[in-house]
């Protein structure tokens, strides 16, 4: 597949249910559904910062006017650079007509943007040049209003060849072979399909003009859902629109990708992440609705909405990194799961100083690791408080002893600042490692040089560059005795292919030490045999069947790969020791009880599709080949 493909991972969609009209006269402004929209994308850059895009339609326009508008953006603020363009065309249109401003239907025929039903997308692109024909929303035009088609997406599919080639067998002749180009074309064949039925079954009783109603009133887009997407294997939430304004947001069958959605008698919005809705509609937590695995929520032209299975759900495997790292950590059930991922480290990290607080300084590194960090402070906390009992119930002799032990604190610090709020594991590999040498900054004078250990933690470490390239070096400054890096989430051992895009092995450090481990242990056959069994799995079409890399990790305990990891990320010139400690997955599940998607530690695939691409992905890597594997 063209490595040009970009990941689409924040989604927002706007349906206005009552007549323009009723917004302007009751909000006092003709721009309340672009406001939404705005925030909805705003308060979702974390997912992607690389480009944006929105489109919107009208519903009811007379032939001969546009409908459908769309801007797309890759520059560097892309959500700001969208809104101002579009307010730009505003303020041009109503500079001489200031009053024509609480006049719907004269800005419905005059303006663009002035519909009924928004979408809006983030793209966070990992791979290739940063282009605008990879940012969504996609369009597929046609002169029937109900076969023009809008879609954004935050989606990944494993079988984009096979997709490639059903269409190909069905004589179109797809101008890319990217999952957007083919997850699009598939669906528009099938809503053209539908187009025909619903034509066919009317044709002869109404007159053509007539017909058009009568199509949008009587498409199944359910039906055409479910014969689109029955043969995708991925994780996806996709958002399409219709041009005669239906709506839907389809999840797949296992839940990987999130899709929340909020509805009152005024609005349906639907948005990858639920604390986005909540600010955008100031609304409760416990109103905002997860789209269910396998469902589509549908919203037809009139604005009438329910979820409709499309496909059958399977077990739901919700990505767990989302969790972790991805969304934003002010949804409270977010919030709560990573505290525990961070309370949860406490009896590791303890084993690690020796027990040792008076001499230990804890910290983080921002920004995602914050929440998890306040976690650990109360694990310490309740560590503290476990001694201070223990202390008393054994019964203290002297005074100045209790003091002490009533009195000490855990120290905590904050050691590192991050200069610019961008999410550098997001940002475009190419740029990546400058980026991360220039980001963090430190605070000297609070470590007791040769004496403090120093206690990080971080989201996660996947590549290990961050604390290589920085970290490390500039907690050395600082001159402690000890680092100890703590990464809430576990080792990241297998590759994602379902839209976080982790793809390539030898890009995890946990992978590298694996393979040095398999090494230094006489193992290295075993790297052979599993290379052998990849190939042939591959050869035989069975790939899908089996994940063999796992066999890489087995002779291997949690500890040692940590240990080999401390080593690897430990640039050679440190003065410090360096420890590493990772979450065990044990306890990654513990905290997010609810969200089994853990592939990337466990290599335990939601869909047959995730086996082929991690089996793949290694004889990639073993062949040298730098290519993603699906
Ligand atoms: O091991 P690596 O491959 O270097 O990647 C891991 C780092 O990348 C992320 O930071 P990012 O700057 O994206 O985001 P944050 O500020 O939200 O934590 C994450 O929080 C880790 O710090």
């Amino acid at each position: 597949m063209s490595d040009a493909i970009k990941h689409e991972c924040g989604i927002a969609l706007i349906r206005l249910r009552k007549p323009y009209q009723y917004y302007i006269d009751k909000y006092g402004t003709h721009l309340y559904g672009i406001n939404k929209l705005y925030l909805l994308m705003e308060k979702q850059v974390n997912r992607g910062q690389d480009g944006a895009g929105v489109a919107n339609i009208k519903i009811d326009v007379p032939p001969g006017h546009r409908y459908i508008s769309r801007y797309r953006s890759v520059a560097s603020q892309p959500v700001a650079d969208i809104f101002q363009k579009i307010n730009k065309k505003f303020r041009k249109a109503l500079k001489n007509n200031k009053e024509k401003a609480r006049d719907a239907r004269w800005l419905q025929e005059n303006l663009a943007f002035t519909g009924e039903v928004w979408m809006g997308h983030l793209r966070y692109g990992t791979h290739g040049a940063n282009e605008i024909e990879n940012c969504h929303p996609m369009l597929r035009q046609n002169n029937w209003r109900s076969r023009n088609l809008v879609m954004a997406g935050n989606f990944n599919m494993t079988n984009v060849e096979e997709l490639f080639d059903k269409l190909v067998s069905l004589g179109q002749h797809p101008k890319d072979e990217v999952d957007t180009v083919t997850v699009m074309e598939k669906i528009g064949h099938f809503l053209d399909e539908e187009n025909q039925r619903v034509f066919d079954r009317f044709k002869g009783i109404y007159e053509n003009p007539d017909l058009s109603d009568i199509i949008e009133d009587n498409m199944d887009l359910q039906r055409v859902l479910h014969r689109s997407c029955r043969d995708f294997d991925g994780g996806y939430s996709m958002v399409g629109m219709t041009g005669f304004g239906a709506a839907f947001v389809a999840r797949d069958p296992a839940g990987i990708r999130p899709a929340y959605y909020y509805a009152d008698d005024e609005v349906v919005v639907v948005a990858s992440e639920k604390p986005a809705i909540k600010t955008a509609f100031n609304v409760e937590y416990n109103q905002i609705q997860e789209v269910k695995p396998g469902h589509a929520l549908i919203i037809d032209k009139y604005g009438e909405y329910d979820e409709y299975e499309f496909i059958k759900p399977i077990e739901k495997r919700s990505c767990s990194f989302e969790r972790i790292y991805f969304s934003r950590a002010s949804d409270p059930d977010i919030y709560n799961e990573r505290k525990m991922l961070g309370k949860l480290l406490i009896p590791q990290i303890l084993q690690e100083i020796d027990y040792d607080l008076e001499n230990t300084v804890f910290s983080y590194i921002p920004n995602t690791a914050e929440t998890s960090f306040f976690g650990m402070v109360e694990g310490l906390e309740e560590y503290l408080a476990k001694q201070r009992k223990k202390a008393i119930m054994d019964g203290i002799l002297f005074e100045q002893d209790l003091d002490r032990l009533l009195s000490f604190r855990p120290r905590i610090e904050k050691l590192v600042s991050k200069d610019v709020k961008l999410r550098t594991f997001i940002t475009d590999d190419s740029q990546r490692d400058e980026m991360v040498a220039h980001v963090y900054d430190t605070t000297f004078e609070v470590i007791r040089k040769g004496v403090d250990n120093v206690v990080v933690i971080d989201d996660s470490i996947v590549r290990g560059t961050t604390l290589e390239k920085s970290i490390l070096k500039m907690l050395d400054r600082l001159g402690p005795k000890k680092i100890i890096i703590v990464s809430s989430a576990p080792q990241i051992r297998f590759p994602d292919c379902y839209g976080i895009d982790m793809s390539k092995m030898k890009e995890f450090v946990a992978f590298r030490a694996t393979l040095q481990l398999l090494k230094e242990s006489g193992l290295e056959n075993r790297v052979d045999e599993v290379y052998a069994q990849c190939v042939a799995a591959i050869e035989s079409g069975n790939a899908s069947n089996v994940n063999y890399v796992k066999a890489l990790y087995d002779p291997f305990t949690h500890d040692q790969i940590s240990d080999k990891v401390a080593e690897i990320v430990t640039p050679k010139d440190l003065k410090a020791d360096v420890a590493v400690i990772f979450q065990t997955v044990e306890n990654l599940r513990k905290a997010c009880a609810n969200h089994s998607g853990d592939w990337y530690f466990t290599g335990n695939y939601p869909t047959p599709g995730g086996n082929k691409v991690v089996n793949k992905a290694f004889v990639n890597f073993m062949e040298g080949k730098g290519v993603r594997a699906y």
